[in-house]
């Protein structure tokens, strides 16, 4: 149990049959308040279930929850809720034992904030234990955070370097991309999602605060998404990004454990640490869209630029987003431009299913430019098991594709996202730092 909880044990009295009205109201109260009483937090079923409430994500209620514990980290296969904040850091720990005070320590933090509780009060005379922004009950808010490791941590510490993930590297420039320093790498990511944006910079501000000797904050870039609900039919539909197309049509399904487990989830086939098993590697960029621009190309051009529909999602010759194109009976590109988007991304061959990524992006809006656009993107953020044959492949082949005229990807970075943890005895990334007292040994 953490030291946070175990204050909020005592503060509330364990056991006490009566939970306050603002405990209720935030759904923390009654048979559902086992963790704002004290309790350790639900462990997810299965070892890796990361399923929510039946309940539609992102709409109205702050009361749910998350699971922490499982197989792997949540955030990934969850469901996406309606706002983001991926942030990155440089880590100032340098050896084995900071670097699992630090995970240890983080791991409290977020098992605190993803599940919710009373914050303790305090001596009032020195500084309040949290920012307040949440009140003074931090509802869980669907919240999860997702914790990632960049190649320069591995790389600037010799005793993490032979414990590297086999295809973690730092993002390299591609043709159209214009990074900007300030907005790219880090050591290590931290994904926020939760149904209010102010929940997950509650989050921030809290690990910010509480870790401010191991992590610096390099740069952050919020973002949004409209959670729609599903239609009396059962038919879901995608929401849409800022160049008005549906996006996330042609996403493998995330509810599928057995394609998740071959597209997402580092395993036992694969060639990487065993200290890896159950984390995935995180592409993210930050990917301005010229919206100006695009509102005043034609819709024809704006469709074939993607191959789908801009009302429907749906493919050329079909009437349903969910429709699948059939580009064996189209080799020339009659119907699908050859290169639309969809098509390079995912020329549906067999070969290309080893390049299939899961993509959980967010729309941003930064504001204006200085010369007087709108500053506004795609807050593009992919999971894959190799990151050679996912991110890097299928943006080798959009490279010089027509979309480039649009878009201008000016951030991100490369991370690999911690397994989960098991339960509340264990922290994350353990394996990783005890492989570092065996790491001479064959891993
Ligand atoms: C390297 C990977 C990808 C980048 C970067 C990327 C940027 C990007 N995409 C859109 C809009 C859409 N993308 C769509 C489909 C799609 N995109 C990728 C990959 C990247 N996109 C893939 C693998 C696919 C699926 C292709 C398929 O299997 O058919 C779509 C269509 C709807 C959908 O399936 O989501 C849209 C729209 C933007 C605006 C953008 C950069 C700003
Ligand atoms: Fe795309």
């Amino acid at each position: 149990m953490t030291d946070r909880i175990k204050d909020n044990t005592a503060r509330l009295g364990f056991g006490c049959p009566f939970a306050s009205r603002r405990q209720v109201l935030l759904g923390l109260g009654g048979a559902g308040s086992a963790l704002a009483l004290g309790a350790v937090p639900a462990l997810a079923e299965e070892g890796d279930g990361h399923q929510v409430t039946d309940a539609p994500t992102g709409l109205n209620s702050t009361s749910e929850r998350v699971p922490f514990y499982g197989k792997h980290q949540a955030g990934i296969v969850t469901p996406r809720p309606a706002t983001g904040i991926m942030a990155a850091f440089d880590v100032v720990a340098r050896t084995p034992d900071d670097l699992e005070t630090m995970l240890r320590k983080l791991t409290e933090r977020i098992v605190f904030l993803t599940q919710g509780g009373e914050v303790p009060e305090l001596d009032p005379k020195l500084p309040p234990p949290d920012s307040g922004i949440l009140g003074p009950v931090v509802a869980p808010d669907n919240l999860t955070i997702t914790v990632g490791l960049g190649a320069s941590l591995f790389e600037r510490r010799e005793f993490l370097t032979p414990l590297k993930p086999r295809t973690l590297q730092r993002m390299t420039q591609f043709p159209n991309d214009a990074l900007d320093a300030e907005r790219c790498h880090g050591d290590l990511s931290l994904q926020f999602c939760a149904n209010l944006q102010d929940t997950n910079i509650h989050a921030l501000r809290d690990i910010v605060k509480n870790l401010p000797e191991y992590l610096v904050l390099r740069w952050m870039q919020e973002g949004d998404v409209p959670v729609i609900p599903p239609k009396p039919d059962g038919e879901t539909e995608s929401a849409r990004n800022f160049l008005g197309f549906r996006d996330g049509s042609a996403n493998p399904d995330s509810n599928d454990r057995d394609l998740m487990q071959k597209v997402v989830w580092v395993g036992e086939g694969d060639d990487e640490p065993q200290w890896a098993h159950g984390g995935t590697y995180q592409a993210v960029r930050i990917i301005r869209n010229f919206v100006e621009r695009w509102d005043r190309t034609p819709l024809k051009e704006q469709e074939e630029i993607f191959g789908r529909k801009k009302d429907s999602g749906a493919p050329f010759g079909g009437t349903r987003e969910s429709d699948v194109p059939d580009y064996t009976r189209d080799p020339q590109g009659e119907l699908t431009p050859l290169d639309s988007h969809i098509r390079l991304a995912n020329p549906r061959t067999p070969e290309a299913d080893d390049n299939l990524i899961l993509r959980r992006p967010f729309n941003y809006s930064n504001g204006v430019t200085k010369s007087g656009q709108l500053d506004q993107g795609l807050l593009f953020i992919a999971y894959q098991a190799d990151l050679e044959k996912g991110f890097i492949a299928v943006q080798t082949k959009l490279n010089g594709e027509p979309l480039e005229e649009y878009i201008k990807p000016v951030g991100g970075g490369y991370f690999f996202v911690l397994p989960g943890v098991s339960s509340p005895d264990r922290y994350l990334g353990q394996d990783l730092i005890e492989a570092v007292s065996t790491a001479d040994t064959p891993i």
